[in-house]
């Protein structure tokens, strides 16, 4: 039976204070509240296409704006992964997504390296989705790879509509991430990496 991949990050600063567990083998069954309609949207849409059941508590302080809710989010659903993955020992380590929505077409490659990076090529021709400025977006992406030990790119090939462009975005990171997390037989009891270790 191999072992769960679970777990849960606690994180308070005077700005958020953040509850998230994750389980990397469930079934994307999520419970999401950030006070963010639109980023509760999202990261169910992650949880759901990621296969990965997700609690999400988030206390923000949105009376100033959205950014220290969207980032810190992003930092500790990274933290709860990288925490359930536990060294990266027996995955496929590498995952890739191509998400087509309506007009819209998004492709996410990912490496679980440790060495953590984001190439954001995705722009959008809205300051606003809902109520959440744009530019979240890629603190969002870069707080989540940055803790979570990614090598994100993450590109909108080419698309219109902001909602899509936005939505594909996170089903391409879940997808990829899905892949990347799958047990490897030819992996399992070692770090998938020539150097031993990751
Ligand atoms: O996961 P789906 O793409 O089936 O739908 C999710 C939902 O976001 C969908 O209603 C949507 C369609 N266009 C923008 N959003």
């Amino acid at each position: 039976m191999a072992a769960s991949r679970t777990a849960e990050v606690v994180r308070e600063t005077k700005e958020t204070q953040i509850r998230v567990t994750v389980d990397l083998d469930g079934t994307g069954v999520s419970k999401v509240s950030t006070g963010v309609g639109f980023f509760d949207h999202m990261l169910e849409s992650f949880a759901r296409h990621g296969g990965i059941d997700m609690t999400v508590e988030t206390k923000g302080d949105l009376h100033i704006d959205m950014h220290h809710t969207v980032e810190d989010t992003g930092i500790v659903l990274g933290l709860a992964i990288a925490k359930a993955l536990d060294g990266f020992k027996g995955v496929r380590r590498f995952g890739h997504a191509y998400i087509p929505m309506d007009e819209t077409l998004t492709r996410c490659a990912l490496d679980l390296s440790n060495r953590p990076y984001l190439v954001w090529k995705v722009a959008f021709q809205r300051p606003k989705v809902g109520e959440m400025d744009t530019e979240l977006f890629k603190e969002f992406h870069h707080a989540f790879a940055m803790n979570c030990g990614a090598c994100v790119h993450l590109e909108t090939l080419y698309g219109e509509n902001s909602h899509h462009i936005a939505e594909s975005g996170f089903k391409a990171l879940a997808r990829a991430l899905r892949q990347a997390v799958e047990l490897d037989p030819k992996t399992l009891g070692h770090a998938p990496s020539t150097k031993g270790v990751l």
